[in-house]
Formats: structure tokens, C-alpha cells, sequence
């Protein structure tokens, strides 16, 4: 679904990804890992936001920073997520929709699935969830092949959290849609994934199906905090 070969992505001296050869399969993929490792720089370049500097990447067969027919089969959610402030969120999603060739019932649907009541407000007026929510609407507009969602749960509360899931699992229950996630959140979503891929750093530390992995993930990813550890006084 996804094809990566020796994938660079620089900065000016900043290396974001060093070199990454991978293959990524039809279905749920996570992407994890560490602050600044290089996955939301993995997702532009699949989505076409960014160029490569050097090697290549291919996304059901075509080339994302050229071809103008992928945008048809794709969604995605960045992170953080922005938008122009005056303009409402019905008026947003019909961008997208109208992009993609659908007219105001897709924006409906979409709403309706994402349980958002406030489209018709101003964007400028929204609080950090109701921006993610919108955010993560946009990518399911037209009902894409294949969604990539950077950071879907960061700034939801718990009710919110568990309606993503619930519609995430239907979703993959009903075999819809392939995704690639990026959240540092993972463990609630780990059921969702047949595949895991770490990036650390600007390279791939980890691959591979869900069920061969998740050991390995579990003990790389915990938040490791001795609570009575003696306070540093100038913390
Ligand atoms: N547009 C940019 N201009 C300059 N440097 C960038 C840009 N985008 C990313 N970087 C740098 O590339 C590196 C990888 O960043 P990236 O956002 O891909 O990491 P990430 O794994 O998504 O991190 P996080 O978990 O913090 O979101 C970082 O050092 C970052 O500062």
C-alpha cells in the first residue's frame, strides 16, 4: 500500500528521516515513537505535503508529490491541526468535499458519524477538541481508501475517545478503509493495528505485524516514573 526506498527528508542540517526503506501492507498501521523521530515527516511525504530530498516513496502505486489522482483516494488529519479562523466548520468540510466531487450530504454524513454540532460556528471560536474532531473529519470526506490521522486523540476527553473508537471499529469491522495512525496515545488503539512501524530518530527501529511486536512495544513505550524518587530541587 505504501513503498519507501531510502526515503531522506532534510531540513536545512536537520535530518529528518535518514534513509528509510519499508513496505507498509493494506489495513491499520501505527506509526510510534519518540519527539521529533520523523513520523508526522513521514506522513507529509505520503500525503504530498513534502518533497522527498532523496530516495522515494510510492502510495497505492503513485507517486504523492505528483500525482494529482491520489488526492481522490486519500484523507488526512495533521497535527497540530489548522484552519483559517473566520470561516465555518460546514464551510470547511465542503471544500474538501467539493475537492473530491461530493456536495453537502457528504459533509452530513460525516458530521453525523463524528456526532459535530457546531459546524456552523466559526472555526476562530472552537476550543482544542472540537479543532481535532473537525480535524480528523476532514480526512473520512469522501470515503477514502486510505486515511492517515497524526495524533487523532490528543486533546480529547475520554467520552470522545472511546466514540473515535468505537467508530474506528466499525469501520474496520466492515473492512472500509485502510489507515495510518500516529499517536502517542497507542495503547487503546493497538486492537485496531495489524502492523506497527517505530521511527526514532529519522530511521526505522521497529516493523512488523501486530502480533509479532507488541511485546516489544509495550516494553519500549511506558511512562517510567518512580513516584518516590527524591524531588531535584531545581526541577
Ligand atoms: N518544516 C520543518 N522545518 C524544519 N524542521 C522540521 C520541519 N518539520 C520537522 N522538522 C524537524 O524534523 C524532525 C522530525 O520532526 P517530526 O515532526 O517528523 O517528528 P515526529 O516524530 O512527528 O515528532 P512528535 O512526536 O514530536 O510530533 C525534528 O527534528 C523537527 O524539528
Amino acid at each position: 500500500m505504501i513503498v519507501a526506498k531510502n526515503l531522506v527528508k532534510r531540513f536545512g542540517n536537520i535530518y529528518a528521516l535518514k534513509g528509510i526503506t519499508t513496505e507498509i501492507p493494506e489495513g491499520t498501521t501505527l506509526i510510534l515513537g519518540p519527539n521529533g523521530g520523523g513520523k508526522s515527516t513521514f506522513l507529509k511525504l505520503a500525503t504530498g505535503i513534502y518533497r522527498p530530498t532523496k530516495g522515494k516513496i510510492r502510495v497505492l502505486g503513485e507517486n504523492p508529490w505528483k500525482s494529482k489522482k491520489i488526492k481522490k483516494y486519500i484523507g488526512a488529519s495533521y497535527d497540530p491541526p489548522s484552519f483559517p479562523k473566520l470561516i465555518t466548520g460546514r464551510e470547511w468540510l465542503m471544500f474538501f468535499a467539493s475537492a473530491k466531487g461530493y456536495g453537502e450530504e457528504e459533509v452530513e454524513r460525516v458530521a453525523k458519524l463524528f456526532k459535530i454540532d457546531f459546524l456552523d460556528k466559526r472555526i476562530g471560536g472552537y476550543s482544542s477538541g472540537m479543532l481535532k474532531k473537525l480535524s480528523v473529519a476532514q480526512a473520512f470526506i469522501g470515503e477514502p481508501k486510505l486515511i492517515f490521522l497524526d495524533e487523532p486523540l490528543a486533546n480529547l476527553d475520554f467520552k470522545n475517545i472511546a466514540g473515535f473508537i468505537k467508530i474506528m471499529r466499525k469501520i474496520k469491522q466492515n473492512n472500509e478503509s485502510n489507515f495510518v495512525i500516529i499517536s502517542h496515545i497507542w495503547e487503546p488503539l493497538l486492537f485496531l493495528a495489524d502492523w506497527i512501524l517505530v521511527i526514532a530518530d529519522g530511521e526505522i527501529v521497529l516493523e512488523g505485524d501486530v502480533q509479532e511486536v507488541q511485546e516489544d512495544v509495550k516494553s519500549l513505550f511506558k511512562v517510567d516514573v518512580d513516584i518516590n524518587e527524591e524531588q531535584d530541587e531545581h526541577a
